[in-house]
């Protein structure tokens, strides 16, 4: 029997824990079991009870303060224990039944889908080890980043490299999609949702070469620190068209869009995931129960 489950990732506040209790709230309105894993040793507010709570193992505070580390050694410290203490999943995740959707929600450091190779490890855990989750990452990346072309690049960077890392089904989410509605033509936004690196170059707020210039002359506004300059000259315009080309070239990255208020979206998304990790295919066909069917008759009957 398989299980079922999505990672949701992303940067700091990208929205992942709204999503969670988005997709909590809709799987609930259709019937759906779903099991919530909170795995942020950091998280302190929850609209729905986390099943399991990786706060109940080890707490990023006591880290913090214990091992003297900052928040981000202190959330790496977290992971490797966890890593140590693996049947702290284990143990409650084998009791779920393949009905059920598991739900992790995970922190914000993004230093966990870059460079350290925890995930991974976890990953492969969850879904080669006994539990055999089909499991699908959901990576959300703020939708106001796209005002913001080197922002919006280097998220997408971001995310491609989790892709790369993770090596599992994989989907992309721009999240917050009320705060660029009527501020991003329809025509335009569709741009983001794949990429390209032609975006960099239509860019309205580039300057390329006359900041520069500024800079190499030393006329910098008086603040010789500053960075104004550097962000807008042609060193920079060209590191964000290389960014930009390297996803292009790649063609791995696109987006879906998401407003968490909005239950159509929500569903539209998790439609995706259940594509992904093929959870429909794996659900029998349910007989109707006569016990429930001559209850529910009684009770209209007013027996
Ligand atoms: N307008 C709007 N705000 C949102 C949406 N989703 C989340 N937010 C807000 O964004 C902030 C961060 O949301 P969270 O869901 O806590 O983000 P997170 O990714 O879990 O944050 P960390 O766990 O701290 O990394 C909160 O103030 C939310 O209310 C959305 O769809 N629209
Ligand atoms: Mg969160």
């Amino acid at each position: 029997m398989s299980k079922f489950g999505v990672l949701v990732m992303g940067p700091a506040g990208a929205g992942k824990s709204t999503f969670c209790t988005a997709l909590i709230q809709h799987l609930q309105n259709n019937k759906r079991p779903c099991y919530y894993v909170n795995l942020d040793p950091a998280a302190e507010e929850f609209a729905f009870e986390p099943d399991i709570d990786i706060k109940d193992l080890i707490s990023l505070e006591d880290v913090m303060e214990e091992m003297s580390l900052g928040p981000n050694g202190g959330l790496i410290y977290c992971f490797e224990f966890l890593l140590e203490n693996l049947d702290f999943l284990t143990d409650p995740l084998e009791e779920v039944t393949d009905e059920y959707l598991i739900i992790f929600d995970m922190p914000g450091q993004i230093e966990l889908y870059t460079h350290v190779p925890i995930l991974p490890n976890l990953v492969k855990h969850l879904m080669r080890g006994s539990l055999n989750i089909n499991m699908c990452a959901a990576y959300l990346l703020e939708s106001t980043f796209i005002i913001d072309r080197p922002k919006f690049f280097a998220g997408t960077l971001s995310a491609m490299s989790a892709m790369l890392m993770l090596e599992m089904p994989h989907v992309n989410i721009l999240s917050k999609m009320d705060l660029v509605k009527g501020r991003v033509a329809k025509r335009d936004l569709k741009r983001f949702l794949n990429p390209d690196a032609d975006l960099v170059d239509e860019d309205p707020s580039w300057r390329p070469g006359k900041d520069q210039e500024e800079l190499e002359e030393g006329r910098t506004d008086g603040d010789p620190a500053s960075t104004k300059n550097v962000m807008a000259g042609t060193s920079f315009y060209r590191l964000n068209k290389a960014v930009a080309q390297l996803i292009d070239d790649f063609s791995m990255v696109s987006f879906l869009k998401l407003d968490a208020q909005d239950e159509d979206s929500v569903g539209a998304v998790l439609s995706y995931i259940d594509d992904a990790i093929q959870y429909h295919e794996a659900q029998e066909p349910k007989e109707p129960r006569d016990d429930i069917d001559t209850n529910i008759i009684e009770s209209a009957m007013g027996d």
